[in-house]
């Protein structure tokens, strides 16, 4: 994995952020705030002194209780707006990455794996907002805050701001290089947690697959081993604490003791005030506190870049828009057929293996257009290259005179209906089910005209909430034949041109199979209509069928004459559609 640069790292947080003017009044209030609690001990000093002489001054009280009161409210205000603009940023980071998960391409997807993605989105970018709020903001009041103090210091007593200078910055060679191996064990951890997501998805997902598979065992110990990989590397995280921690404290006690002893014997001899020895060991504080946060501040940012890295790498993706475009398109070409031609089609889903070969067939406007062919062929793959899932490598395909590739992708895809093989419910009524991706809302009675002609109506009927009832992970599930009539009533609303149809290899009951015939029947009016087709009865009424082969279409025509001529036709529609054959 490529490392981010610190430049693509800031980058990140100045595209997402919010006014520069808002940030600017945060980090002056910060300052403002920064800069009192500077005074504060000036005056405390004061205080202490006035206070051994035995006078009082009430003015120099009051004044130093309104500097406090001053403080506290400015470093609530900058440390809510912080957070504002913290959250901002990621509501904006979020935003974006979730716009584009939905427009990377298919490519995208099988490569990587759903939960990692997940887990990007929601803890990678929850790791970089606490870091700009809890760490990247404090770090640099911190620094005006102890650069201011070392000045002071200096002013007020150089022999002890010297002492100080010497022994604090010890403790930093032993904690830098710790933050090295901090960076490499968060991420790690980050890497590893994103793979549990992963996992954990991968089997709520399939959870049926894992039960009848009885893999339970098997998925228990995969677990298993990944949670105690994310405990190793929380333990690693541990040990390194473990070290940094107590040398900080330790460091701390050790300057308090050698400064408030050294500066005891001052104010005995008289060379120093004890107001001033007050001031001094606030000072103290006002060092050693951002210090040791700062000394958190670059192992946090190590985590961060870890982070950021990963969702940088999201952000690099290209959303499918721009990679199906990349064809030239061929607007206004001569033929004035009407209709769907495939012309030398090759592709390949990746560089070793030619899936389809100089493909070329017709599927005319209201006809039938069957494919059929052993399995494995390229049948499903030229309908993912018809939605332009995928981009072809060589020759071109033509919707009536033009490329399919000069519509944009929207423009294309709304010309298509596809009732996939599994016809897949998303969680939810059944009504958004059906209106699933529509531009415009339906009535009512658009909704149950098509649910009428998809034959639905009666299993509608008898669901308690009618349209409204939930199916899906959170709701009911519904049979085969319905969900693939929910699927057909989709596409009868979704009103498209062009309708392919992936005929379900899954054995429905006569009964169910003669419900989802008629629906499709109804659906395939006057449209252009192409079926991956696994039925006797569809290839008899087909009006062209084209037979595929390796990857090549071998051969073309009609059921009777196919059947006749055509040896791998004639095998596959005895061996493959006969035992599927219901209503022929
Ligand atoms: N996303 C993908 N990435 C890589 N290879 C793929 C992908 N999808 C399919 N393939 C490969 O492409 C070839 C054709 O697959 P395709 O699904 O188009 O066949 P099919 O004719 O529809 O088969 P079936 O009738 O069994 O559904 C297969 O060898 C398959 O392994």
């Amino acid at each position: 994995m490529e490392t981010l640069s610190y430049k693509q790292f800031v980058g990140i947080f100045t595209t997402y952020r919010p006014s520069r003017m808002l940030l600017t009044i945060a980090f002056t209030l910060s300052l403002v705030q920064t800069g009192l609690s500077l005074v504060i001990p000036l005056i405390a000093m004061d205080l202490v002194n006035l206070l051994i002489e035995e006078s009082f001054n009430g003015l120099l009280l009051a004044g130093l209780v309104l500097l406090f009161v001053t403080q506290v409210v400015l470093s609530g205000l900058s440390l809510y707006l912080m957070i504002y603009i913290g959250e901002k940023v990621i509501l904006r980071l979020r935003d974006d990455l979730w716009n584009r998960v939905v427009r990377l391409p298919l490519t995208f997807y099988d490569k990587n794996n759903s939960g990692e993605i997940m887990s990007r989105i929601t803890n990678d970018t929850n790791v970089m907002k606490n870091f700009f709020i809890d760490h990247l903001v404090p770090f640099f009041t911190g620094l005006v805050s102890i650069v201011g103090s070392f000045i002071i210091l200096f002013v007020l007593n150089w022999s002890m701001a010297l002492l100080f200078l010497v022994i604090f910055p010890l403790a930093f060679f032993v904690i830098k290089p710790l933050g090295k191996r901090m960076y490499n064990v968060s991420r790690n951890l980050q890497q590893e947690t994103a793979s549990f997501q992963g996992d954990l998805s991968r089997v709520l997902g399939d959870v049926r697959l894992v039960k009848f598979s009885v893999a339970e065992k098997q998925e228990a110990a995969e677990g298993a081993k990944r949670a105690t990989n994310l405990y190793r590397h929380g333990l690693s995280t541990g040990k390194i604490l473990a070290v940094v921690a107590p040398l900080m404290t330790t460091t701390i006690l050790l300057v308090l003791v050698m400064i408030i002893g050294y500066g005891g014997y001052q104010v005995a001899t008289g060379s120093l005030s004890a107001g001033a020895l007050v001031a001094v060991v606030f000072y103290i504080f006002q060092i050693i506190n951002p210090l040791s946060m700062m000394a958190q501040f670059f192992t946090q940012a190590q985590k961060a870049m870890g982070a950021t890295e990963r969702v940088y790498l999201l952000l690099k993706e290209k959303h499918e828009g721009t990679v199906a475009s990349v064809k030239e398109s061929v607007r206004k070409n001569q033929h004035a057929f009407k209709g769907i031609r495939f012309s030398n089609v090759g592709f390949s889903y990746d560089q070793e293996r030619k899936i389809l070969r100089k493909i070329s067939f017709t599927a005319e406007e209201d006809h039938v257009t069957a494919i059929v062919g052993p399995s494995g062929t390229g049948k499903t793959t030229v309908f993912s290259l018809l939605e332009r899932f995928y981009l072809i490598d060589e020759g071109d395909i033509f919707y009536n005179s033009d490329s399919i590739y000069s519509y944009t992708l929207e423009e294309w895809r709304r010309k298509i209906a596809y009732v996939s093989q599994e016809s897949p419910i998303m969680s939810g009524s059944i009504r958004k089910n059906i209106t699933y991706g529509l531009k415009q809302p339906k009535s009512d009675h658009a909704i149950y005209e098509a649910i009428n002609k998809a034959n639905l109506m009666s299993d509608i009927m008898a669901l308690p909430k009618g349209l409204d009832t939930e199916v899906g992970e959170r709701g009911i599930r519904l049979s085969g034949g319905q969900r693939q009539r929910i699927a057909i009533a989709r596409a009868i609303l979704r009103d498209a041109d062009i309708l392919l149809l992936d005929e379900a290899t899954a054995h429905l009951d006569g009964q169910s199979e003669a419900l989802v015939q008629d629906a499709l029947n109804e659906l395939m009016r006057n449209r252009t209509t192409l079926i991956i087709a696994h039925r006797i009865s569809t290839v008899q009424n087909a009006n062209n069928i084209v037979v595929m082969e390796n990857g090549e279409v071998t051969d073309q025509g009609i059921h009777e004459d196919l059947y006749k001529k055509n040896t791998l036709y004639h095998h596959l529609v005895n061996r493959q559609m006969v035992s599927n054959n219901h209503g022929a």
